[in-house]
């Protein structure tokens, strides 16, 4: 089982290292385009092996593709991230190009990989990705469901007074602020959340969810990477092990929920072989209409990234 991590910022060296302590694998390959970075951060975190008591070693890399190959799942995280005042929207003409590029070579030398995508704009960035990789979309799917899910959760938590790891839910949509958080599927060690707080206080949950992303890059001038780097990690071995969990992910929909041609954040069954299966909820009429504006925002940025390729053409 081989696993490469594309790009050793915030993100990917977390996803990595997240990775190590799981200790499932024997190496994981992280790779950047800036000298030293990779390397430097996977030394440091064979360094973390004895204090933590693993043995996976994380293997540092610039740019040289030909190490990654035969991998069985590629994290793609390489891009920039926003800046207070930004979108995610606003980083789409320079990580799509990175995006592509690097799929292209990861599409080269390893032509059977699963790749999850966590460069931003997400949901659009994936559907770069698959693009550029050609392969089967069931191969190809992005990252953002469980970390806004978790958000989701830390939040609810709080306000409760319980465990995070007591609270069960599922978020919809695009990873954007038009993400959709479901109450409706939202429990508590089995309990209904809405029998543990009022709807106000839960309205105020939703709303902080949904900027939640923002939020983290107001205080830190750059956006998060412990949760984000720990979500993407919990695909790769949920993927690896054949674990089939339940997360939501961002998948290529084909009349799934009533769109088509769209990549947009679902419950899937995570496997071996990918997304194993996308789950259909039955939705109610406000969770539609909530669910159909963020398709439609997707979709609008989805199209300027076509648009950006016929200019490019
Ligand atoms: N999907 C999500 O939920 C989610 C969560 C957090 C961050 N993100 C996104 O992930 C991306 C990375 O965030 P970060 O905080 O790690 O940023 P970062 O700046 O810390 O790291 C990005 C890394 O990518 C590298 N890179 C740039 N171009 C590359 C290329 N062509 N090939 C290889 N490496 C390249 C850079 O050198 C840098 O080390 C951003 O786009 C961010 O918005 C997404
Ligand atoms: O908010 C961002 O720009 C990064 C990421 O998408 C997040 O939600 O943390």
């Amino acid at each position: 089982m081989k696993v490469t991590v594309v790009g050793a910022g915030n993100v990917g060296a977390t996803c990595a290292n997240v990775l190590a302590h799981r200790d499932f694998l024997q190496e994981v390959v992280l790779l950047d385009i800036k000298e030293g970075t990779a390397e430097g951060k996977s030394l440091d975190s064979w360094q973390q092996a004895p204090i933590d008591y693993y043995s996976t070693k994380v293997t540092g890399i610039t740019n040289d593709y030909s190490k990654t190959a035969d991998s069985d799942v590629v994290v793609i995280t390489s891009g920039l991230p926003r800046k207070p005042g930004m979108s995610r929207d606003d980083l789409i003409s320079t990580n799509a190009n990175i995006v592509k590029s690097v799929t292209e070579s990861i599409a080269q030398y390893s032509p059977h990989a699963v790749i999850i995508v966590v460069s931003n704009p997400l949901d659009v960035m994936t559907y770069c990705a698959y693009l550029a990789a050609k392969k089967d979309s069931k191969k190809v799917f992005g990252m953002a469901g469980i970390l806004d899910t978790a958000r989701y959760r830390a939040f609810l938590a709080d306000e409760i007074g319980c465990s995070p790891k007591d609270i069960q839910a599922i978020l919809m949509g695009g990873h954007g602020d038009t993400m959709v958080p479901l109450p409706r599927y939202t429990t508590v060690s089995g309990i209904p959340v809405t029998e543990l707080i009022t709807p106000d206080k839960l309205t105020a949950i939703i709303q902080r969810t949904k900027v939640g992303g923002g939020e983290i890059v107001n205080l830190l001038g750059t956006s998060a990477w412990y949760a984000p780097g720990a979500a993407a990690a919990q695909m790769v071995e949920a993927i690896l092990k054949d674990e089939k969990r339940i997360f939501p992910c961002c998948a290529w929909l084909t009349g799934e929920y009533g769109f088509k041609d769209i990549y947009l954040g679902v419950p899937v069954v995570l496997g071996k072989n990918g997304i194993e299966k996308i789950i259909e909820l039955q939705l109610n009429q406000e969770e539609k209409t909530l669910l159909n504006e963020s398709a439609l925002h997707v979709k609008e940025v989805m199209d300027v990234l076509d648009q950006m390729k016929r200019v490019n053409a």
